[in-house]
């Protein structure tokens, strides 16, 4: 091992919920082993919610310098990529790890080719049918691709996406979801959790709990309208259901929720809840309707049929598994849908084994050996070293 001192250090960028949520198995694993110095780095995208996530897993943030500047997406890309390439530079990072497809995960992975430095990244070969569509988050994952020297696929299918991109087998590694890694921690966890918004809302003690969320661009505006109409719709139709929404903090999505639900009979609007509470509240749910990615994944796993409500989905297992049921956004969809979806028995929870589409629940662990081994053999590394490229 190397001396502490000369520790080869990892850059670890985190910018919003999804990411601190996908990233706090590998930030454990490495630092529990302790052969990098590790870096989280909450890049300012949402600043508040990182740390609130953080906290909630007991973790905090090794650099965090404030909220950036949201001002337009070309804005915000800028401003975190120049902030991500100098902390990077004074840190000294040995290698930048990214996850998913926000903003944050294409600045730094912009700031690592700037500065030559490799870059590693979670989540990778997610695909849609359409180059750019959701916007932006399709096109930030197909760009960050040809960039990266690493890329841990989650799936099957992401692993084939890549290759079909002309990525080179040797810099693919497929791990599993480390979103699962979490979820499973949660759900062996046996500390009391009371929910009590379930009581304090007015919701009937149901069987037919329905997890509500929204907050994907390109449902802004009308698309947010037809869902909740849809809800109102569905609530009518079905005396005994109750629904839970927590709201997305972004206003855009928030004021035009409320404008719809707020006050409405069983359905409750409540603040963002923390992972825990939120995956017993999901756990509990007989259907969720949402347009997140990362529901898709998670709710296979507990049983909860998902309908997106999206155009496409890059998260094709749980279709093909029948976890999952994209519908169009149209509100008599959506009823007809989730009708279809009651009258159907529960799905059985994928068990968490390395076959099921996800994985087992130790991605995590996996890819901070591959980084370790990586890292901690410096010939090997500078072979898949890039060429340095100005910003
Ligand atoms: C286009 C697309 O699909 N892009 C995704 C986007 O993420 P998303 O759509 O999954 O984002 P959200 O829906 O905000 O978060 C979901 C997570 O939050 C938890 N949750 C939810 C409500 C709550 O009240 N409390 C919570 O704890 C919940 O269990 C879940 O784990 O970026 C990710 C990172 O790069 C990518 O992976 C990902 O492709």
């Amino acid at each position: 091992m190397f001396p502490v001192s000369q520790r080869p250090r990892i850059l670890i960028v985190a910018g919003t919920r999804p990411e601190c949520l996908k990233l706090a198995s590998l930030v454990a694993a490495l630092r529990a082993r302790g052969e990098v110095e590790t870096l989280l780095v909450n890049s300012g995208q949402h600043h508040a919610m990182v740390e609130r996530t953080f906290a909630h897993l007991e973790m905090t943030t090794d650099v965090a310098p404030g909220p950036i500047d949201p001002a337009s997406l070309s804005h915000a890309l800028t401003s975190l990529r120049e902030r991500l390439r100098a902390i990077a530079t004074e840190r000294r990072a040995s290698l930048i790890v990214a996850q998913g497809d926000t903003s944050s995960a294409y600045a730094a992975s912009l700031a690592a080719r700037d500065l030559a430095l490799p870059l590693a990244h979670v989540e990778a070969g997610l695909r849609t049918d359409h180059p750019y569509r959701p916007f932006p988050e399709e096109l930030f994952r197909r760009r960050i691709a040809p960039i990266a020297q690493l890329h841990f696929a989650p799936t099957a299918s992401a692993e084939r996406n890549l290759l079909r991109e002309g990525i080179a087998p040797e810099a693919i590694h497929r791990t599993g979801n480390t979103v699962v890694d979490l979820l499973r921690a949660q759900l062996e966890d046996t500390r009391p959790l009371l929910l009590p918004f379930l009581a304090n809302d007015g919701l009937p003690d149901t069987d037919e709990l329905v997890t509500l969320t929204l907050h994907r661009r390109e449902n802004y505006g009308r698309g947010l309208d037809v869902v909740c109409e849809a809800v109102l719709e569905l609530v009518r139709q079905r005396p005994r259901l109750g629904v839970v929404c927590p709201v997305h903090p972004n206003p855009a999505v928030g004021s035009r929720i409320r404008r719809h639900l707020a006050r409405r009979a069983r359905i409750a609007l409540v603040d963002p809840l923390d992972y825990r509470p939120f995956i017993a509240l999901l756990a509990q749910s007989r259907l969720t309707i949402t347009d997140s990615g990362g529901i898709q994944e998670e709710a296979p796993y507990l049983g909860t049929p998902v309908l997106v409500v999206r155009e496409n989905t890059e998260r094709p297992e749980s279709v093909a598994i029948g976890a999952a049921t994209l519908v169009p956004l149209k509100a008599d969809r959506i009823v007809a849908e989730a009708q279809r979806l009651f009258a159907l028995p529960a799905p059985r929870r994928l068990p968490f084994t390395p076959e099921a589409p996800y994985g087992d629940g130790r991605s995590g662990e996996r890819i901070a050996s591959i980084l370790v081994e990586r890292l901690c053999a410096p010939a090997t590394m500078r072979a898949g070293r890039p060429s340095p490229v100005s910003a």
